[in-house]
């Protein structure tokens, strides 16, 4: 039988690089999964583990780049162990990583930066892939689980009316969601986590200050700032749960509910999903 498809790799390898400058401190801290493609038919077909690089060794891998490497952005340090696998391994054909940031934040004491204590930004995580063979690489950035909400100048009216809708049309509700952007390098940008941080910026702004028809009409915006605002991207994919916050009918109790009481509920939710990229 013919094996049609095949990768394998050491998932959830968690490493924390800790760059230390006198007192000042940088924490680094990834959750990566990496998987490898090549020459490793026979490992399936053949019972013949020879040129099997063990998952074991996958995490080694990680670990020593990540001891030469301790003060690399997650997009550099990336690309750092997949040069490490195309460099040493003629067998690994094409190497796929997908790393998760553990957001720590520096916190400031007396309202000054302290050189070595965190917090952690609960707010979702970062989001690196990268996808490299000996022809090129795709590198990608992003957040998984950012999660943020407009209380008002948000909207949802004029869609498709027949005998199943029940929805009535608005033009003030609640919008949050929480969102998962992946945005891919077409260059690289002076600095990974400047330009990031741009990103979301951007997104924010665009979401908070503008009137939104729908979340595909917010996030479309939004999408087309990011790559207005940063050249060295060259698409940025969205999925956005819409989380929605339902009026609670107070009519039974005689009371009037101006836009001020609201069930959250998050399920089922609405799955808006879109991908904004450059004329060609
Ligand atoms: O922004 C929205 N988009 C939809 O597609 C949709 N569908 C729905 O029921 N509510 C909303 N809101």
């Amino acid at each position: 039988m013919p094996l049609t498809a095949s990768t394998y790799g050491k998932g959830r390898v968690r490493v924390m690089r800790l760059a230390r400058d006198g007192d000042h401190h940088t924490p680094r801290e990834l959750t990566l999964t990496v998987l490898m493609k090549g020459g490793f038919d026979a490992a399936w077909t053949q019972a013949d583990n020879r040129a099997c690089i063990a998952t074991d060794t996958v995490k080694n891998i990680v670990n020593v780049v990540a001891a030469r490497n301790v003060a690399l952005d997650a997009e550099a340090f990336v690309q750092a162990v997949a040069a490490l696998f195309l460099d040493t391994y003629p067998q690994v054909a094409e190497i796929s990583i997908e790393g998760r940031e553990t957001r720590w934040l520096r916190h400031a004491i007396d309202g000054t930066p302290h050189g070595h204590t965190f917090t952690l930004d609960g707010n979702g995580t970062g989001y690196v892939g990268l996808v490299a063979n000996r022809a090129g690489a795709v590198l990608r950035s992003g957040l998984r689980g950012y999660t943020f909400m407009k209380t008002t100048q948000s909207g949802w009216s004029n869609f498709f009316d027949d005998g199943y809708r029940t929805l009535a049309d608005t033009d003030d509700r609640i919008a949050a969601t929480s969102m998962d952007a992946t945005w891919t390098w077409r260059d690289a940008p002076i600095d990974y986590a400047t330009a990031n941080a741009a990103v979301l910026e951007t997104l924010i702004r665009v979401f908070g200050t503008t009137y939104s028809a729908s979340v595909q009409d917010s996030m479309y915006r939004m999408g087309e700032a990011v790559l207005a605002a940063i050249p060295e991207i060259a698409e940025i994919a969205f999925a956005m749960p819409n989380k929605h916050y339902i009026p609670i009918n107070l009519r039974p109790f005689g009371l009037d509910n101006p836009g001020t009481v609201f069930l959250p509920t998050d399920e089922p939710h609405g799955q808006i999903e879109a991908t904004v990229g450059r004329a060609a």
